[in-house]
């Protein structure tokens, strides 16, 4: 389902009178149906590097991230969108957040946007936020004045909500409270079972060693480390 194919990225620092880094060489990686990989390696390794280049915002310097269909190396920004759209989650741990939309709205906007009608992607919406204990008065408020917990819960709720084929997790259970973030290895657990490919950053060791099959070191796709 994920497919990572000798990519290799580097920076150019414009600001820097146009220095280049080079911060990856021949990552390599597949993820199949119902697997999680987890993305190891210190601080700097290139973990969120890597994330982002397979969600696109990052642009590789080479090689081939395939998602489903679409080489997302290759893809121009409209196919990008519509991988994001159908395809390919990400669940960050942070909330941006939209002015004036209801809670409720912003969780089932992501089912909406795939044709899901009204009622079933606010039922969809409504069973996500009360599994993640988004106390119902809230339902109906925009998360903008919400607390950072609450907003990371929306968020995960929101990521969650359409069952996405692939999926990327950066830090999904920091800084929740144990019930909540039982809750969220459940999720993961279960999109696992109806065979999404996911890509996770967990620090939480517990977690990682709970959802994870397979565990990469990105430390071996750094240049300093190539032979
Ligand atoms: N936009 C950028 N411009 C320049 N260099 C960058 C950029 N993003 C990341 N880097 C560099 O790429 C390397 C990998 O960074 P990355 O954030 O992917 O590491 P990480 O493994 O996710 O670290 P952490 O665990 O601290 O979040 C670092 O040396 C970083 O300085």
């Amino acid at each position: 389902m994920i497919r990572i194919e000798n990519v290799s990225k580097t920076f150019t620092l414009h600001n820097q009178g146009g220095a280049v880094i080079e911060v990856m060489r021949d990552a390599n990686l597949t993820v199949g149906a119902g697997e999680c990989v987890a993305l190891t390696g210190s601080s700097g390794a290139g973990k969120s590097t890597l994330m982002r280049m397979i969600y696109g915002n990052y642009l590789a310097a080479s090689g081939r991230i395939v998602v489903g269909e679409v080489d997302v190396a290759r893809a121009e920004p409209r196919e990008i969108l519509e991988l994001r759209r159908h395809t390919l989650g990400y669940v960050s741990q942070f909330l941006r957040v939209v002015p004036r939309v209801p809670t409720l709205d912003v969780v089932a906007e992501p089912l909406r946007a795939v044709g899901v009608p009204g009622n079933a992607a606010r039922a969809r919406a409504e069973e996500l936020l009360a599994r993640l204990n988004i106390p119902e008065t809230l339902w109906g408020l925009s998360p903008t004045t919400f607390s950072g917990g609450e907003q990371q819960r929306v968020n995960i709720a929101r990521g969650f909500a359409h069952e996405y084929p692939a999926m990327l997790l950066d830090e999904p259970t920091a800084s929740l409270d144990a019930v909540n973030r039982a809750t969220v290895l459940s999720l993961i657990e279960e999109a696992k079972a109806r065979g999404a490919a996911i890509v996770g950053i967990f620090h939480d060791e517990a977690a990682r060693d709970r959802v994870a099959d397979r565990q990469i070191d990105v430390s071996n796709f750094t240049p300093a480390r190539v032979a």
